[in-house]
């Protein structure tokens, strides 16, 4: 059976199969959904440098709450821009339970409105614009306690097969 493997050959989670299978869709309620991969950089539970992003259905879309800390700083007291790209991405990432396909990120564009401070609690959201063959057109929002908008983005996913990611699994590096 295929394994993910890290890059010197040790399995790393759950075998594809079963981790293609976590993706169709489910049942509507409120409830957490899965992390990506017990390794993923956004939401990994092992992922010790990882953001372990948390994610529930909202409606029709995903809903988050999230902190960044002193690991993903910036200017000081602000969280780098890429940290926060990182977790825009792997937020959309979680439309992909409601999807029901495997898809992977195309574009990921940020407007980055007010600076992001580390340590201050932000509602991160996220949606389904809309569906044109495998293109998805995805939005989202970073808003802070006070309902202010700090982020907005939007990303191109397109859906793939699982080939995809067994095409990476034999070529590690490439
Ligand atoms: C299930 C996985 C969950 C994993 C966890 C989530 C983590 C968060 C998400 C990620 O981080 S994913 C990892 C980062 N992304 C990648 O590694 C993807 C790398 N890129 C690729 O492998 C290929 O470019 C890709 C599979 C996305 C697309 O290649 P294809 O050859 O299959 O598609 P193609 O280039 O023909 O483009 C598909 C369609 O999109 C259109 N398109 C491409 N770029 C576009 C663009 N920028 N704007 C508008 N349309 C665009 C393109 O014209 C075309 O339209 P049509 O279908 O109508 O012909």
């Amino acid at each position: 059976m295929d394994e993910f493997r890290d890059t010197a050959g040790e399995p790393v989670g759950a075998d594809i199969d079963t981790w293609v299978r976590s993706f169709t869709r489910k049942e509507s309620d409120s409830s957490e959904l899965p992390p990506h991969h017990p390794n993923c950089l956004g939401c990994g539970p092992e992922n010790p440098n990882g953001h372990f992003l948390s994610v529930r259905r909202d409606g029709d879309g995903v809903i988050a709450h999230h902190h960044f800390d002193q690991r993903h700083v910036g200017a000081p007291g602000i969280a780098h821009g890429g940290a926060v790209a990182t977790v825009m991405d792997d937020l959309f990432g979680f439309l992909l339970y409601s999807v029901g396909e495997l898809a992977v990120t195309r574009r990921l564009e940020l407007d980055y409105l007010t600076p992001v401070l580390l340590d201050n609690p932000y509602i991160l959201r996220a949606a389904v614009r809309s569906r044109e063959g495998r293109k998805l057109h995805l939005t989202s929002t970073m808003e802070d306690a006070g309902g202010r908008s700090v982020i907005t983005a939007t990303a191109l996913f397109i859906v793939v097969e699982v080939e995809h990611f067994l095409k990476s699994q034999k070529n590690p590096r490439t």
